[in-house]
C-alpha cells in the first residue's frame, strides 16, 4: 500500500514508518522539520534510518501548502493518510495557543481539504488522552464527553477529532482517531518528562517534579502504539475513536523511583507548583481497542523504561544535540535540555 505519514520525521512518525516500510509498504513522508518543539537535528537522524529503504519517500514541506499536499497525493497514489503532523506538548499551548490552533487544527483541515481533492478518503489521525480533561472517570472511555479541554492543545485535537467527523459525513471519509496515552520511547521528544528525567538523574541534575508528585499517567510504550496504528489500518469503514494505552499506570513519584532504580543514581528534587494545562490523571479503559482493533498491550512500564536507558546510553556516545523548548522557541542553540 501507499501511505502519506504527515509528520514523520518525528518519534511516532519514524518509529511508524520504519514498521510499515519493514512491511513492504511504500512511505512517502512530509514534515516540515520545525524547530519550535526541539531541535530539528534529532528529526533528521531519525530520517536518517528511513532513508535507507528503498520504499521510502521524504518531502520536506509544509501540511498547510494544500496545492503540493494534493499533488503527492496524486502523484504517488496514495491510498491512505497517517496524520501525525502537530504541536504537541500541554505545557507551550498554555503559552502560544495559537501556534497550536494553526497547525493542529487548520493543518488537519488542509490535510482533508487536499484529500478531498485528491480523492484519497482514508485517514487515521493521533489523537490525545488530554481530550478527556479532568474527567473524575477512573478510567476514560471513548463514551466518556470530551467538551472540557483544560489546554490549548488538548482542545486543538478534539477539534482536530471534530473536523475529520465532518469530512466523514460529508464526503464519506474513513476515519480513525487513536486517543494516544502519554507515549514513551527511544526517540522521545527530549522535553517529555521520561527523557528528561533519565539525562538529568544519569548527570547526578535536579529534576523538576511538578505538583506533589500524586499525579497519575498511563503510559504507553512505542511500539505497542505502532502496533495500534497497524491494527487500525486493517479496520475497514466508518469514523470511530479508540484509546490506545499501555498496561499500567504510576504517579510521578513511582515513575521517578522506577528510573532512580534502574539508573542505580538518587534523584535531585525541585518541587514546583503543578503546571496550567497539566491533567491530575489519565487512565485508559482500552476494551473498544481490545474488541475492535485486536490491541492488546504488550510492554509493561519497568520494561520499557529499561529499554529507553538502554537506548540513551547508546545515543550518548553520538553526542547528538538536545533540543528543547524554551519560553516559546526552540533553543536555538540546540544544546541540553532545560
Ligand atoms: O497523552 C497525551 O495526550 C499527552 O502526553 C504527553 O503529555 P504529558 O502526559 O503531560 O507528558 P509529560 O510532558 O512527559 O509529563 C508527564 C508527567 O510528568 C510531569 N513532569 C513533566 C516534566 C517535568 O520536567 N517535570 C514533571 O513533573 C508532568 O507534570 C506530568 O505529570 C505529551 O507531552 C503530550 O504531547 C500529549 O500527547
Amino acid at each position: 500500500m501507499v501511505i502519506l505519514i504527515t509528520g514523520g520525521a518525528g518519534f511516532i512518525g519514524s518509529h511508524l514508518s520504519e514498521q510499515l516500510l519493514q512491511q513492504g509498504h511504500q512511505v512517502v513522508c512530509i514534515d516540515n522539520l520545525d524547530e519550535y518543539i526541539y531541535c530539528s537535528a534529532l528529526k533528521r537522524e531519525n530520517l536518517s534510518t528511513l532513508a535507507q529503504y528503498d520504499n521510502f519517500m521524504f518531502i520536506k514541506g509544509d501540511i498547510r501548502d494544500k496545492a503540493a499536499l494534493q499533488q503527492l497525493l496524486v502523484d504517488y497514489q496514495c491510498e491512505l493518510v497517517i496524520h501525525l503532523a502537530a504541536y504537541a506538548g500541554v505545557r507551550p499551548s498554555v503559552m502560544e495557543p495559537e501556534k497550536f490552533f494553526e497547525i493542529n487544527v487548520n493543518g488537519t483541515l488542509a490535510v482533508l481539504e487536499a484529500m478531498r481533492k485528491a480523492g484519497v478518503r482514508r485517514m487515521i489521525m493521533a489523537s490525545s488522552s488530554s481530550v478527556y480533561g479532568n474527567s473524575t472517570a477512573r478510567q476514560f472511555k471513548e463514551t466518556d464527553a470530551a467538551d472540557q479541554p483544560i489546554s490549548p492543545y488538548a482542545a486543538s485535537k478534539r477539534a482536530a477529532e471534530l473536523v475529520a467527523y465532518s469530512y466523514h459525513s460529508l464526503h464519506q471519509f474513513d476515519v480513525t482517531c487513536l486517543r494516544l496515552f502519554t507515549v514513551f520511547g527511544p526517540r522521545q521528544r527530549p522535553e517529555m518528562a521520561i527523557r528528561k528525567f533519565i539525562e538529568r538523574i544519569q548527570a547526578e541534575q535536579p529534576i523538576d517534579v511538578y505538583g506533589d508528585g500524586q499525579s497519575i499517567r498511563n503510559y504507553t510504550y512505542i511500539s505497542d502504539v505502532v502496533n495500534a496504528f497497524l491494527k487500525a489500518m486493517d479496520k475497514p469503514t466508518g469514523f470511530d475513536v479508540y484509546n490506545i494505552a499501555g498496561p499500567t499506570t504510576t504517579s510521578l513519584l513511582e515513575t521517578i523511583e522506577v528510573i532512580e532504580k534502574q539508573v542505580g543514581k538518587q534523584s535531585q528534587r525541585t518541587y514546583k507548583p503543578e503546571q496550567a494545562g497539566d491533567m491530575r490523571q489519565t487512565a485508559a479503559d482500552i476494551s473498544k481497542a481490545q474488541q475492535e482493533l485486536g490491541y492488546f498491550p504488550q510492554v509493561e512500564f519497568e520494561e520499557g523504561i529499561s529499554r529507553v536507558i538502554d537506548w540513551m546510553m547508546r545515543e550518548s556516545s553520538k553526542q547528538l544535540p538536545i533540543g528543547t523548548y524554551v519560553s516559546g522557541r526552540a533553543s536555538s542553540t540546540c544544546h541540553k535540555a532545560q
